[in-house]
């Protein structure tokens, strides 16, 4: 297998593993990554979703030696993959376990969070191959700042986990040794938060910075009070009130929230 999934108190971590190839994305890994993401996210149990790798390297991108061999484009399941991550009611955690490039850097993209070791180096290297950052463009560029894109797409230079964090790459890059408890760090707070209430919000982090400011306050507000009267609120509030953890359950059609009987 090229890609594990492990699932464990809520958190399902899928792993690239073939660090050979510097778990490049070949039609083989990238079939079995979209088959580990619907497993996971078809999950009641899961809540949060972790992305990593095995080796030195997160991802190098596209399979240059399968395109090589092949002789003609290999997209493979990489739409469909970026497309899964991106629109995950579930939070994911992108956990580089280093470096990444080119193709690699749509999956960074495309996950809520991207937590790196700050000796990871990265490069959106396709110009210098001759091919384009055409796919990863689509998630790339709904992260990164206009003046960086056009710098790191157009002259493909490597660039730093400090500087990944400073373009909106990176939500964080910290000394290898706090890689795992930095990451343990986000997941336990998103296991704080209502899963409805996160499907949610996920959603208009994208959609609302599009809307006029009429059409966002008047959709805003009304979603507001619906989730105020939601099972969902209802249990979050009264925990409050109650000063104790709130207690959220997946009900089995994939809805969440239901207050426990
Ligand atoms: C990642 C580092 C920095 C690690 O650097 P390193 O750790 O020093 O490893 P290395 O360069 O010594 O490579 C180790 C082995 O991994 C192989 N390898 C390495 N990368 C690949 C790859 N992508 N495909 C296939 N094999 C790869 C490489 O060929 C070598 O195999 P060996 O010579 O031992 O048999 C370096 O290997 C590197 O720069 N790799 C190339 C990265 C790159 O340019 N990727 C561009 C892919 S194009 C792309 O992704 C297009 C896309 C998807 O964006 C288009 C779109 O969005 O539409």
């Amino acid at each position: 297998m090229l890609v594990h999934l492990e699932t464990r108190d809520g958190v399902a971590t899928l792993t690239l593993d073939s660090p050979a190839n510097r778990n490049a994305l070949s039609t083989r890994l990238l079939a079995e990554l979209l088959d580990a993401l619907g497993q996971a996210l078809g999950d009641d149990a899961t809540r949060v979703l972790v992305l990593t790798g095995t080796g030195t390297v997160f991802c190098s991108g596209a399979d240059l030696k399968e395109q090589a061999a092949s002789g003609a484009p290999v997209t493979g399941a990489f739409p469909d993959v970026l497309r899964a991550i991106w629109d995950s009611p579930k939070p994911v955690i992108c956990r580089l376990n280093g470096t990444a490039r080119a193709g690699g850097l749509g999956l960074v993209a495309a996950c809520d969070f991207a937590i790196a070791p700050d000796t990871a180096t990265f490069a959106f290297s396709e110009v210098r191959l001759g091919v384009v950052p055409a796919m990863i463009a689509v998630t790339v560029l709904r992260r990164l700042d206009p003046r960086a894109a056009s710098e790191y797409f157009l002259t493909g230079e490597v660039f730093d986990a400090t500087r990944a964090v400073g373009i909106g790459l990176l939500t964080r890059a910290v000394p290898p040794g706090t890689l795992d408890d930095t990451v343990a760090h986000y997941t336990g707070m998103l296991l704080k938060g209502g899963p409805e209430s996160l499907a949610i919000t996920k959603r208009l982090v994208r959609t609302v910075p599009s809307m006029s400011v009429d059409e966002g306050l008047r959709q805003m507000a009304d979603l507001s009070a619906e989730r105020f009267t939601s099972a969902e609120g209802q249990e979050g509030i009264s925990a409050f009130r109650e000063k104790r953890p709130a207690s959220w359950i997946p009900a089995p059609d994939g809805a969440t929230g239901e207050r426990p009987a």
